[in-house]
């Protein structure tokens, strides 16, 4: 909760999906990968043969793939929520996922950074890879252009759609050998692959056959078996006795099975190379997308603060609460037991106000790169030094006093309920937020102004996309030592969803200094 660039307000919120707990996060829905969550109960149903991460990598791939390298448009771009009704897009998987990442949604977790991610968790978690994740993907406003490979097409008009997306043969082996690793073809879906004679048992009520073996599992085993003849044999794209349906077979066996048995040579070379492959997938994207630097961890940038509060009290007394997450990635050292963390004065001297940061034994977490550990701080000083940033661990964190809310005078009630990722999400009441914001400057503006962004549904896309039509008038309410008050409310008919997507800018009119996406509600606040 700190007020920030927009940049670094898209990074912060990603890492938090994927680096903290996994109790609120993507990884909680494929944990175990071979498990389904339902996105209309919100409740794990095993029972219909259908698989979580296999369905998150197909919707990824399908976003994707209608990507046009000519005009540099598509990709992944959330616009398959507006694409679900094409004959190339069969199947709920598509609105099941879209539904079930739309409670992480808001104002700078995109929906198509959303797709990315699951495709990143999935590796991860599912697989053991590591796929590389940027933020910064924008959502589409409407459907793209059709494009998506379909077993009964030829294999010159899929690598033709391929090539659109900048996809090679090779590229398109592989990629497709890496996806099929997972989940698996739907009778209920495709009744035309799923004939008498295919390959494999039918699972679950909607006969489910597995391309392969370990169909929760990133592996070489799909190809194993198809070059081998065991197991799926390839999956029933390989083996459904229905020839113009053979879309794996006649893809795969297209260069005399060389990319393939390339692939096979072993399990870190095939993972290594979906790993790119995948990663090539998710970031391709419109040209205007300007990405964010990777959020993966390394042992040097595995400390970092988070959930960092400023306050100031009508004495002038400001104090600076907040965490530091210690995230163990291999090769790092062990994470200490406390951290020393000292103010850096607003000249940006270090001071000797220090506090001491404990390990948490409580609030830990296991992310995709290790355990993560967090440390709890509290800084007191006076408003007459305001800061300009901490160091913690040899490190200085930049902050900034100019203008930030203040968290004790901001609320908001009804208090939500607790987040739970279920349907109830959806229910509405009204919320009333009162803001408060302290400004530091001696020629402070008449007022600000407070801009709400918060998901809401869009026409066509079951996917949320984020209104920012909500403003307040933030007026001043007194002075305290350097600082300008302003407060201002609004009222609202509002879901506990998107209160919980519910982010706040404040500005002065024609000030560069604002507060970027102070979030009145952190699921694990
Ligand atoms: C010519 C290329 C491809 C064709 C014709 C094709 C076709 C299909 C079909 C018909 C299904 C069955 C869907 C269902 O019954 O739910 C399927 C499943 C799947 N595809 Fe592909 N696919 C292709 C390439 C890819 C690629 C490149 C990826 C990923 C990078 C991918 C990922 C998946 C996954 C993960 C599933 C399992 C979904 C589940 O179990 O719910 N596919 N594919």
């Amino acid at each position: 909760q700190w007020p920030t660039d927009s940049n670094s307000a898209i990074v912060r919120e990603i890492e938090h999906l994927y680096l903290d707990s996994a109790t609120h996060n993507l990884q909680s829905f494929i944990s175990p990968c071979s498990q389904y969550v339902d996105s209309s109960t919100g409740s794990v149903d095993n029972s219909l043969g259908r698989q979580t991460a296999a369905e998150w990598v197909r919707v990824a791939f399908h976003d994707f793939v209608t990507y046009n390298i000519y005009t540099e448009s598509g990709g992944v771009d959330a616009s398959i929520g507006f694409e679900t009704t094409r004959g190339e897009n069969v199947g709920t998987a598509f609105n099941d996922a879209l539904i079930n990442f739309s409670y992480f949604f808001n104002a700078k977790v995109s929906m198509s950074d959303l797709i990315a991610l699951s495709v990143v968790v999935t590796a991860g978690h599912c697989g053991g890879t590591s796929v590389s994740m940027r933020g910064g993907r924008i959502d589409a406003t409407a459907a793209g252009p059709t494009g998506v490979p379909q077993p009964q097409q030829d294999l010159h008009t899929q690598l033709v759609e391929f090539s659109n997306a900048g996809f090679n043969q090779d590229d398109t082996i592989a990629l497709t050998a890496c996806g099929h690793s997972f989940g698996g073809v739907h009778r209920n879906i495709f009744p035309d692959v799923i004939q008498p004679g295919t390959t494999g048992t039918q699972e679950g009520s909607d006969g489910r056959i597995a391309f392969d073996s370990t169909s929760d599992t990133l592996d070489t085993t799909v190809i194993n078996e198809y070059l081998q003849g065991t197991g799926n044999a390839g999956g029933p794209l390989v083996t459904t006795t229905n020839v113009t349906d053979q879309s794996d077979l006649r893809l795969y066996s297209s260069d005399s099975n060389s990319t393939v048995k390339n692939l096979a040579q072993s399990q870190s070379y095939f993972q290594s190379q979906c790993s790119a492959l995948f990663q090539r997938m998710i970031e391709t994207a419109p040209g205007s997308v300007r990405f964010t630097n990777p959020i993966n961890p390394t042992s040097t940038t595995n400390l970092k603060p988070y959930d960092v509060d400023l306050s100031v009290d009508w004495d002038g007394n400001m104090v600076l609460n907040g965490y530091l997450r210690y995230v163990q990635v291999s090769g790092a050292a062990t994470a200490p037991d406390s951290y020393t963390v000292a103010l850096v004065d607003r000249s940006g001297t270090t001071t000797s106000t220090t506090a001491t940061a404990t390990k948490s034994d409580t609030d830990t977490g296991t992310g995709l790169f290790g355990a993560t550990n967090s440390y709890q701080f509290t800084l007191n000083f006076d408003s007459a030094t305001g800061l300009s940033g901490i160091t913690a661990g040899g490190q200085t964190f930049a902050f900034q006093d100019t203008m930030f809310v203040i968290p004790g005078l901001t609320s908001l009630s009804p208090f939500p309920p607790p987040f739970s990722a279920t349907p109830a999400m959806d229910d509405t009441g009204d919320y009333t937020s009162n803001v408060t914001v302290a400004y530091l400057s001696t020629s402070a503006p008449d007022s600000l102004t407070a801009t709400f962004s918060m998901p809401t549904t869009q026409t066509g896309s079951v996917a949320p996309k984020i209104d920012a039509s909500t403003t307040a008038t933030l007026e001043q309410i007194g002075v305290s030592g350097p600082f300008t008050i302003y407060s201002g409310s609004i009222t609202k008919s509002l879901s506990a969803k998107q209160v919980y997507g519910m982010s706040i800018d404040v500005a002065a009119s024609g000030s560069s200094a604002g507060v970027v996406f102070y979030k009145l509600f952190n699921k694990d606040s």
